[in-house]
């Protein structure tokens, strides 16, 4: 079977991995027009090039419908329920730098960690008879990490984008989002709890374990591992 190597074909990472991947010794590279999703790997027989947004990767490695991809650790840890169990994380790539924390509106004088969190969110729930409100688009990750620092009484809500906006506009008290210069919360008065860190993600190379493994796509594998340099 060809080997399916999934990699971002727009968005902030598809650059850089094409970049990673010439610096490794291997020329993947757009085919055909601007506008058209196909691409062709260099010098290594066997191998596809599959474009895919970044946040389409994950689902396509846990169903094995590609055998490697290229995609922000965040979302496949988000997207991917026991995400160990489903993909191997083989090598971190140096680029698409993110961290996942929790950050408040940076006037909450009395709260810079989880405990001071979990006793804001108690004391909000007595004053105004509802759940302090968290906006994120990472439901798993922050529902695990709070549960993990024992942090009971908040309710997620869903944001999609502009999340640093839901305090604003009161949509939510605290929010849980990516940052990378740390200009949008700074922007919006939001600060990040102390511990309030819970995801540190960079652009991953993932492969499957639900892919079809045969023989003629573990030589791929390892033809193109070892190029990379990888352990295969
Ligand atoms: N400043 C940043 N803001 C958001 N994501 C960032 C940032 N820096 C790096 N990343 C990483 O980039 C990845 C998301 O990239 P991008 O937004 O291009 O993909 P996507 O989710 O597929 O986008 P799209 O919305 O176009 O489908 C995530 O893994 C994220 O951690
Ligand atoms: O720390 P900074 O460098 O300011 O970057 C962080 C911001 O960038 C991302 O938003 P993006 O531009 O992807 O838009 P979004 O709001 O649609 O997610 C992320 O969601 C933050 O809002």
């Amino acid at each position: 079977m060809t080997l399916k190597l999934g990699v971002p074909s727009k968005g902030r990472l598809m650059d850089k991995t094409f970049d990673w991947f010439a610096g490794h010794g291997v020329n993947i590279r757009r085919t055909g027009s601007e506008r058209e999703y196909s691409g062709a790997v260099e010098g290594i027989a066997g191998v596809e090039l599959v474009l895919l947004s970044a946040g389409e990767i994950p689902r396509e490695l846990a169903a094995g419908r590609i055998h490697l991809g290229v995609t922000g650790s965040d979302l496949v840890q988000e997207r991917i329920a026991d995400w160990e169990t489903r993909v191997v994380a083989l090598e971190p790539m140096g680029f698409g730098y993110a961290d996942l924390v929790i950050a408040v509106p940076r006037c909450w004088a009395d709260v810079d960690t989880l405990d001071d969190l979990d006793a804001a969110a108690a004391a909000f729930r007595a004053a105004h008879g509802h759940r302090l409100r968290i906006a994120t688009k990472y439901h798993r990750l922050v529902r695990d990490f709070l549960r993990e620092a024992g942090v009971a009484d908040y309710q997620l809500v869903d944001s999609q984008g502009a999340t640093e906006g839901t305090v604003k506009n009161l949509t939510a008290e605290a929010i849980a989002d990516i940052t990378s210069t740390g200009e949008t919360l700074r922007a919006n008065h939001l600060k990040i709890l102390s511990d309030g860190l819970i995801h540190r993600s960079q652009a991953t190379l993932f492969k499957a374990r639900a892919a079809n493994w045969d023989g003629a796509a573990h030589d791929s594998f390892r033809a193109l591992a070892a190029r990379l340099g990888l352990d295969a």
